[in-house]
């Protein structure tokens, strides 16, 4: 394996996306995800350009701005009032893990929480196991993981077949582009779609709550980071006439503190530890070869650390963010990868990330 922490070495990766390289993840994420054959999810060419656009159809910042952001915000104060209410300790990243999870499959699969089964946990089991090591025999992670995933693929089945029959149940989630799509070409299977869901939820709800469960890390060690951002949230509130309403899109792209606080955490988050590639064939680099099929892990996360560019770089600083300009950020700073498989879900993890923000603050000591 070839691993990177070059600037320039990850860039020329990144444009040779479907010509010198191709994306590829461990074994048993490529039998998880059937991402094998020619009509793997992850395929370059019009595969990749159709997936990608539904992704941001459905989570990109003109669905954000019309219909998500409201919806985030009413999904966090239920919880945030449930976590409160409980009397109980609340182990951050599970809590957050469960809400996304709810969220996400609302939006994926029109799961409705209140009158359906509890499927947070199966979601956390299947999410969990997929990070541990591979041995499928009763009693390990990786056992539970892949009986969480039979019970969650029988259910995105049950409601996919349940929507083809019904169209006209559809709530504008993907299964209703998705039922729309069907067969209108080779790769648009039942099983591609429902491999598609799979993927959408484990990307959502892992990493927004690995980077709020470090939020909670964060704000304990580093308390003025709290009172930074509760100056910006009250001064947001106090420009509103009716104080109780709801969070607005200008409002959200207002809070310049809360995202480079949401940066500060990306930054040392690590929270995708290393995007992988298959040389498809020999690369000529600098006087090396990338022999063919040998996997290429580029590690932007160690950028991220270079104390030339982040002054003093272990150290927690949010602060930090507002001298560093938006040409050395997007050399230096690329949390969500980069090229054509840059993250189709950055826009919605920093509005969820910044909605979970304002209304814990503004809300909760
Ligand atoms: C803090 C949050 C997140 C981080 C740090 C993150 C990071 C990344 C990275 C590094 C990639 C590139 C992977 C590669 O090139 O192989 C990626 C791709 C992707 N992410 Fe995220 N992600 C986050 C949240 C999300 C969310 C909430 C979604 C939900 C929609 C999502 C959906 C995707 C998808 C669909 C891709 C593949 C895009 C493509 O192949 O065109 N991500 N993400």
């Amino acid at each position: 394996m070839i691993i990177s922490s070059d600037p320039q070495l990850n860039s020329f990766i990144f444009q040779q996306e479907g010509r010198a390289v191709e994306l590829w993840y461990l074994d048993s994420f490529q039998k998880l995800f059937n991402l094998e054959g020619e009509n793997r999810p992850n395929a370059v060419g019009h595969i990749h350009k159709y997936v990608r656009g539904v992704y941001l159809n459905l989570f990109g910042v003109e669905s954000l701005r019309t219909r998500l952001l409201s919806d985030i915000e009413r999904t966090v104060r239920a919880n945030l009032c449930d976590w409160a209410g409980s009397g109980e300790t609340i182990d951050a990243k599970t809590a957050t893990s469960n809400m996304v999870a709810v969220f996400a499959a609302k939006h994926l699969f029109g799961h409705d929480a209140e009158t359906s089964e509890d499927i947070a946990e199966t979601i956390d089991g299947f999410v969990q196991g997929l990070l541990s090591f591979p041995l499928n025999i009763p009693g390990t992670r990786f056992h539970k993981c892949m009986k969480d995933k039979d019970k969650l693929e029988t259910m995105v089945t049950a409601k996919l077949k349940e929507r083809i029959l019904c169209p006209e149940k559809g709530q504008g989630d993907f299964l209703d582009q998705a039922v729309k799509d069907l067969n209108t070409d080779f790769f648009l299977t039942e099983n591609f779609i429902i491999s598609v869901t799979m993927g959408i939820l484990f990307a959502t709800v892992e990493s927004i709550s690995t980077s709020v469960g470090l939020a909670f890390k964060f704000f304990a060690e580093q308390p003025w980071v709290l009172a930074d951002l509760e100056t910006e949230h009250e001064a947001l509130i106090n420009k509103r006439e009716d104080k109780n309403s709801h969070l607005t899109w200008d409002e959200y792209r207002s809070m310049t503190l809360t995202m480079n606080f949401i940066n500060e955490v990306l930054r040392l988050g690590n929270v995708f530890p290393g995007i992988l590639r298959r040389a498809l064939k020999d690369i000529p680099y600098n006087g090396y070869t990338i022999p063919a099929g040998w996997t290429i892990m580029v590690v932007t996360s160690t950028l991220q650390l270079n104390p030339e560019i982040f002054k003093d770089p272990l150290a927690f600083n949010p602060r930090r963010w507002k001298d560093i300009d938006q040409e050395t950020a997007s050399k230096n700073f690329m949390p969500f990868g980069g090229g054509t498989r840059q993250c189709a879900g950055a826009e919605l993890a920093k509005a969820f990330f910044a909605t979970f923000i304002h209304v814990l603050i503004s809300e909760y000591r």
